[in-house]
């Protein structure tokens, strides 16, 4: 693990999106694009190319998941979407568009595609998730625990409480997370390969504050463990 990394509970991460957007003007597209980026980076720096099934979820981190499909895409992956729950939202639909215009196809059927992929990524749940899981997502998570398929959870594994991880027990066991920003504290719980950071848009004095890890070179993500 790297040395003096700050983890953040539920409350601190949404104000962390909150200050980056409202005190500095960022746009939530600027901000996504580049943690979608950088999810898409980290993939390609430990599995080579193939399929890539992205599983998406109804909130921002299912929009990271859209960005990351089209940039594997760029990248030489075959990627398809599995999106059962598509918010009526300007930012989400032409997402969707664009990845249709990359023509990566919207999947229905969960199990085969999981199972004929060679990756799949977790882009279901990230810091706002709370309660019980609810449907469809509950058979999806099922599912997804039941394939062999080696998966990169976006942000949070998901089904895993932001601060105290699985205790569900309903939750994925992912082999890479890409933290965004700075980790959550439930990733002191993760015991996959490949632990990297991405999100590379924090200003110094808040990068400072939140001791963000250098970056190297002109990458968008930075390998913790
Ligand atoms: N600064 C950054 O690091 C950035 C991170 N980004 C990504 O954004 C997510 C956080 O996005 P947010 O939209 O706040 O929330 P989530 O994607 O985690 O999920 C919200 C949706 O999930 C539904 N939800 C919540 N709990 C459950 C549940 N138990 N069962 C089913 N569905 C659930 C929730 O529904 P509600 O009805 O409760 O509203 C929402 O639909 C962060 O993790 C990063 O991945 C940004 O992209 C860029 C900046
Ligand atoms: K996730």
């Amino acid at each position: 693990m790297a040395a003096n990394i700050k983890y953040l509970g539920q409350k601190a991460a949404q104000l962390v999106d909150v200050d980056l957007m409202s005190k500095h003007g960022y746009a939530i597209e600027q901000l996504m694009e580049l943690a979608g980026f950088s999810v898409a980076q980290s993939i390609a720096k430990e599995y080579p190319a193939g399929k890539v099934l992205l599983c998406i979820g109804p909130g921002n981190n299912g929009g990271d998941g859209l960005v990351a499909a089209r940039h594997l895409k760029h990248f030489g992956y075959k990627t398809s979407l599995y999106y059962p729950v598509q918010p009526a939202k300007d930012l989400y639909k032409n997402l969707l568009h664009q990845c249709d215009i990359h023509h990566i196809p919207v999947v229905t059927d969960l199990t085969t595609e999981a199972k004929s992929s060679d990756l799949i990524v977790d882009a279901i749940f990230g810091f706002s998730f709370k309660g019980s899981v609810r449907a469809p997502f509950d058979q999806a998570l099922d599912i997804l625990r039941g394939v062999n398929t080696p998966i990169v959870s976006v942000d949070i594994p998901s089904g895993w409480d932001v601060e105290h991880g699985d205790v569900q027990g309903v939750g994925l066991r992912p082999d890479m997370l890409v933290s965004l920003t700075v980790p959550k504290l439930c990733a002191k719980q993760f015991n996959g390969r490949f632990h990297y950071l991405g999100g590379r848009f924090v200003p110094p004095d808040m990068a400072e504050e939140l001791k963000v890890p250098k970056y190297p070179g002109t990458d968008q993500c930075v390998r913790l463990a």
